[in-house]
Protein backbone atom coordinates (compact mmCIF):
# COMPACT_ATOMS: atom_id res chain seq x y z
CA UNK A 1 0.00 0.00 0.00
CA UNK A 2 1.30 3.71 -1.16
CA UNK A 3 2.09 5.80 2.05
CA UNK A 4 -0.09 8.32 3.55
CA UNK A 5 1.13 11.85 2.61
CA UNK A 6 2.44 13.76 5.13
CA UNK A 7 2.05 17.34 5.95
CA UNK A 8 4.32 19.93 8.15
CA UNK A 9 3.15 23.72 7.74
CA UNK A 10 6.62 25.94 8.21
CA UNK A 11 6.05 29.38 10.11
CA UNK A 12 8.33 30.84 6.61
CA UNK A 13 9.92 29.98 3.42
CA UNK A 14 13.19 30.37 5.07
CA UNK A 15 12.41 27.98 7.60
CA UNK A 16 10.59 25.46 4.43
CA UNK A 17 14.02 25.61 2.65
CA UNK A 18 16.48 24.82 5.33
CA UNK A 19 13.85 22.04 6.36
CA UNK A 20 14.30 20.79 2.44
CA UNK A 21 17.51 21.33 2.19
CA UNK A 22 18.01 18.80 5.45
CA UNK A 23 15.80 16.12 3.85
CA UNK A 24 17.65 16.30 0.45
CA UNK A 25 21.05 15.82 2.46
CA UNK A 26 19.71 12.73 4.45
CA UNK A 27 19.02 11.27 1.43
CA UNK A 28 21.92 11.93 -0.26
CA UNK A 29 23.85 10.56 2.42
CA UNK A 30 21.49 7.44 2.60
CA UNK A 31 21.63 6.21 -0.48
CA UNK A 32 25.38 6.95 -1.66
CA UNK A 33 25.72 4.78 1.16
CA UNK A 34 24.06 1.76 0.43
CA UNK A 35 24.39 1.74 -3.63
CA UNK A 36 26.77 4.79 -4.43
CA UNK A 37 24.96 7.02 -6.11
CA UNK A 38 21.41 8.83 -5.52
CA UNK A 39 19.33 10.06 -8.48
CA UNK A 40 16.94 13.38 -7.78
CA UNK A 41 14.73 14.73 -9.83
CA UNK A 42 13.75 18.25 -10.79
CA UNK A 43 10.95 20.55 -11.54
CA UNK A 44 10.91 23.71 -12.37
CA UNK A 45 9.19 27.02 -10.93
CA UNK A 46 9.60 28.34 -7.51
CA UNK A 47 11.11 25.26 -6.20
CA UNK A 48 14.50 26.37 -7.38
CA UNK A 49 14.64 29.07 -5.46
CA UNK A 50 14.00 27.46 -2.28
CA UNK A 51 16.99 25.07 -3.17
CA UNK A 52 19.37 28.14 -1.34
CA UNK A 53 20.15 26.39 1.43
CA UNK A 54 21.55 23.31 -0.50
CA UNK A 55 24.60 25.45 -2.07
CA UNK A 56 25.12 27.20 1.47
CA UNK A 57 27.55 25.50 4.50
CA UNK A 58 27.04 22.96 6.25
CA UNK A 59 25.64 21.03 3.17
CA UNK A 60 28.10 22.44 0.22
CA UNK A 61 30.65 20.53 1.59
CA UNK A 62 29.18 17.85 3.23
CA UNK A 63 26.74 16.10 0.17
CA UNK A 64 29.24 14.29 -2.14
CA UNK A 65 28.14 15.76 -5.07
CA UNK A 66 29.98 13.70 -7.77
CA UNK A 67 27.96 10.47 -6.71
CA UNK A 68 24.38 12.52 -7.75
CA UNK A 69 22.22 11.92 -10.82
CA UNK A 70 19.91 14.54 -12.21
CA UNK A 71 16.86 14.24 -13.97
CA UNK A 72 14.05 16.57 -14.66
CA UNK A 73 10.22 16.16 -13.78
CA UNK A 74 9.22 17.85 -16.74
CA UNK A 75 10.79 20.62 -18.99
CA UNK A 76 9.30 23.21 -21.45
CA UNK A 77 10.47 22.52 -24.77
CA UNK A 78 12.35 25.27 -26.00
CA UNK A 79 16.25 26.08 -26.76
CA UNK A 80 18.13 25.80 -23.40
CA UNK A 81 19.39 29.19 -23.28
CA UNK A 82 15.59 30.43 -23.11
CA UNK A 83 14.07 32.56 -20.16
CA UNK A 84 11.37 29.29 -20.17
CA UNK A 85 13.75 26.57 -19.46
CA UNK A 86 13.38 25.06 -16.71
CA UNK A 87 17.18 23.97 -17.55
CA UNK A 88 17.98 26.70 -17.17
CA UNK A 89 16.39 27.78 -14.51
CA UNK A 90 18.26 24.72 -12.44
CA UNK A 91 21.38 25.62 -14.19
CA UNK A 92 21.83 29.11 -12.44
CA UNK A 93 19.82 29.02 -9.92
CA UNK A 94 21.38 25.72 -8.44
CA UNK A 95 23.08 23.27 -10.36
CA UNK A 96 26.16 25.79 -11.56
CA UNK A 97 27.10 26.28 -7.92
CA UNK A 98 27.27 22.58 -7.11
CA UNK A 99 30.07 20.20 -8.40
CA UNK A 100 28.00 17.22 -10.08
CA UNK A 101 29.79 16.03 -13.25
CA UNK A 102 27.94 17.60 -16.13
CA UNK A 103 27.40 13.67 -17.66
CA UNK A 104 25.48 13.26 -14.49
CA UNK A 105 23.04 15.94 -15.72
CA UNK A 106 20.25 14.75 -17.68
CA UNK A 107 18.73 17.28 -19.63
CA UNK A 108 16.24 17.01 -22.36
CA UNK A 109 17.99 17.28 -25.86
CA UNK A 110 19.41 20.42 -26.86
CA UNK A 111 18.71 20.82 -30.61
CA UNK A 112 15.19 18.61 -30.42
CA UNK A 113 14.12 21.14 -28.23
CA UNK A 114 15.29 24.41 -29.49
CA UNK A 115 13.30 22.96 -32.53
CA UNK A 116 10.07 22.88 -30.91
CA UNK A 117 9.41 19.05 -31.37
CA UNK A 118 7.61 18.35 -28.14
CA UNK A 119 6.89 14.19 -29.22
CA UNK A 120 10.66 13.41 -30.39
CA UNK A 121 12.01 15.15 -27.16
CA UNK A 122 9.59 12.83 -24.66
CA UNK A 123 10.88 9.94 -26.63
CA UNK A 124 14.10 10.64 -26.52
CA UNK A 125 14.10 11.59 -22.87
CA UNK A 126 11.87 8.34 -22.39
CA UNK A 127 14.92 6.61 -24.35
CA UNK A 128 17.38 8.22 -21.91
CA UNK A 129 16.03 7.02 -18.99
CA UNK A 130 16.19 3.10 -20.58
CA UNK A 131 19.56 3.66 -21.48
CA UNK A 132 20.30 4.39 -17.87
CA UNK A 133 18.03 1.16 -16.89
CA UNK A 134 21.20 -0.54 -18.58
CA UNK A 135 23.40 1.05 -17.07
CA UNK A 136 22.22 0.28 -13.48
CA UNK A 137 22.01 3.70 -12.58
CA UNK A 138 18.15 3.61 -12.49
CA UNK A 139 16.60 0.43 -11.11
CA UNK A 140 13.19 -0.64 -12.11
CA UNK A 141 11.24 -0.74 -9.10
CA UNK A 142 10.05 -4.98 -8.58
CA UNK A 143 6.94 -3.40 -7.08
CA UNK A 144 5.76 -1.00 -9.59
CA UNK A 145 7.40 -2.01 -12.84
CA UNK A 146 8.84 1.27 -13.62
CA UNK A 147 11.87 3.61 -13.10
CA UNK A 148 13.24 4.07 -9.34
CA UNK A 149 14.35 7.37 -8.59
CA UNK A 150 15.49 7.98 -5.10
CA UNK A 151 14.03 11.53 -4.70
CA UNK A 152 11.74 13.82 -6.32
CA UNK A 153 11.35 17.28 -5.40
CA UNK A 154 7.53 19.04 -6.79
CA UNK A 155 6.55 22.01 -6.55
CA UNK A 156 2.81 22.69 -7.46
CA UNK A 157 0.90 25.35 -9.71
CA UNK A 158 -2.01 27.40 -8.24
CA UNK A 159 -4.25 25.40 -10.65
CA UNK A 160 -3.14 22.03 -8.70
CA UNK A 161 -1.27 20.82 -11.67
CA UNK A 162 2.31 19.46 -10.84
CA UNK A 163 5.10 18.29 -13.67
CA UNK A 164 3.64 19.24 -16.55
CA UNK A 165 0.25 17.27 -15.88
CA UNK A 166 -2.85 19.74 -15.93
CA UNK A 167 -6.37 20.27 -14.77
CA UNK A 168 -8.62 18.67 -17.76
CA UNK A 169 -5.77 17.18 -19.86
CA UNK A 170 -5.55 13.34 -20.66
CA UNK A 171 -1.59 13.02 -20.01
CA UNK A 172 -2.69 12.39 -16.01
CA UNK A 173 -4.59 8.87 -17.61
CA UNK A 174 -0.80 7.72 -19.43
CA UNK A 175 0.28 4.33 -17.82
CA UNK A 176 2.44 3.11 -21.28
CA UNK A 177 4.57 5.76 -21.88
CA UNK A 178 7.53 7.53 -19.03
CA UNK A 179 7.77 10.43 -20.31
CA UNK A 180 5.11 12.25 -22.55
CA UNK A 181 4.52 15.32 -24.15
CA UNK A 182 1.60 18.22 -24.14
CA UNK A 183 1.27 20.61 -27.13
CA UNK A 184 -1.58 23.64 -25.01
CA UNK A 185 -0.45 23.58 -21.90
CA UNK A 186 -2.17 25.94 -20.08
CA UNK A 187 0.66 27.60 -18.47
CA UNK A 188 2.68 29.00 -21.23
CA UNK A 189 4.83 27.80 -22.98
CA UNK A 190 2.35 25.42 -24.52
CA UNK A 191 4.92 22.50 -25.68
CA UNK A 192 6.39 20.75 -22.59
CA UNK A 193 7.22 16.86 -22.04
CA UNK A 194 6.23 15.46 -18.63
CA UNK A 195 7.21 12.05 -16.67
CA UNK A 196 3.86 9.96 -16.59
CA UNK A 197 2.07 9.51 -13.49
CA UNK A 198 3.41 5.93 -13.11
CA UNK A 199 6.94 7.39 -13.26
CA UNK A 200 6.26 10.39 -11.18
CA UNK A 201 4.83 7.62 -8.03
CA UNK A 202 7.15 4.90 -9.10
CA UNK A 203 9.49 7.74 -7.03
CA UNK A 204 10.95 6.41 -3.42
CA UNK A 205 10.91 9.77 -1.58
CA UNK A 206 8.37 12.40 -3.34
CA UNK A 207 8.36 15.79 -1.26
CA UNK A 208 6.36 18.34 -2.79
CA UNK A 209 7.26 22.33 -1.71
CA UNK A 210 4.54 25.12 -1.58
CA UNK A 211 4.57 28.45 -0.43
CA UNK A 212 2.56 31.65 -0.76
CA UNK A 213 -1.54 32.39 -0.83
CA UNK A 214 -1.59 31.54 -4.88
CA UNK A 215 -2.03 27.68 -4.13
CA UNK A 216 -3.57 27.93 -0.95
CA UNK A 217 -7.45 27.13 -2.57
CA UNK A 218 -6.03 24.19 -4.26
CA UNK A 219 -3.59 23.10 -1.40
CA UNK A 220 -7.25 22.63 0.69
CA UNK A 221 -9.25 21.39 -2.08
CA UNK A 222 -6.41 18.38 -2.03
CA UNK A 223 -5.61 17.75 1.86
CA UNK A 224 -9.61 18.22 3.17
CA UNK A 225 -11.86 16.62 -0.15
CA UNK A 226 -9.09 14.79 -1.92
CA UNK A 227 -9.86 16.39 -5.01
CA UNK A 228 -8.63 14.00 -7.91
CA UNK A 229 -9.51 16.64 -10.85
CA UNK A 230 -6.10 18.21 -9.62
CA UNK A 231 -3.13 16.41 -10.68
CA UNK A 232 -1.15 17.02 -7.79
CA UNK A 233 -3.66 14.96 -5.54
CA UNK A 234 -2.76 11.88 -7.39
CA UNK A 235 0.96 12.42 -6.13
CA UNK A 236 2.10 8.99 -4.33
CA UNK A 237 5.07 7.54 -3.95
CA UNK A 238 6.98 3.74 -2.71
CA UNK A 239 8.46 5.18 0.55
CA UNK A 240 7.58 8.74 1.74
CA UNK A 241 5.02 11.11 0.33
CA UNK A 242 5.55 14.59 2.09
CA UNK A 243 4.39 18.08 1.73
CA UNK A 244 6.07 20.92 2.95
CA UNK A 245 4.01 24.30 3.19
CA UNK A 246 4.38 27.60 4.41
CA UNK A 247 2.01 29.35 6.31
CA UNK A 248 0.48 31.04 2.96
CA UNK A 249 -0.32 27.68 1.25
CA UNK A 250 -1.50 26.62 4.27
CA UNK A 251 -3.65 29.57 4.65
CA UNK A 252 -6.83 27.88 3.49
CA UNK A 253 -6.52 24.31 5.45
O1 LIG B 1 5.24 25.08 -15.18
C1 LIG B 1 5.63 24.55 -14.17
O2 LIG B 1 4.96 24.78 -13.01
C2 LIG B 1 5.13 23.97 -11.83
C3 LIG B 1 4.79 24.87 -10.64
O3 LIG B 1 5.61 26.02 -10.72
P1 LIG B 1 5.52 27.26 -9.75
O4 LIG B 1 6.23 28.35 -10.48
O5 LIG B 1 4.05 27.55 -9.53
O6 LIG B 1 6.24 26.87 -8.52
C4 LIG B 1 6.51 23.36 -11.76
O7 LIG B 1 6.59 22.45 -10.70
C5 LIG B 1 6.85 22.70 -13.08
O8 LIG B 1 8.07 22.04 -13.03
C6 LIG B 1 6.89 23.78 -14.14
O9 LIG B 1 7.25 23.31 -15.41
Amino acid sequence: MAPQRKMIVFPTKNELSEAMAEYTANLSAKFIKEKGLFTVVLSGGDLIDWLCKLVQPPYIDSIEWSKWHVFWVDERVCAWEDPDSNYKLAMEGFLSKVPIPDKNIYAIDKHLAADGNAEHCATLYEECLKNLVKEKIIPISKKTGYPEFDLQLLGMGPDGHMASLFPNHPQINEKQKWVTYITDSPKPPPKRITFTLPVINSTLYNLMAICDKAPAKSVAEIMKHNNLSLPSAHLSAQVENVWYLDQAAASEL
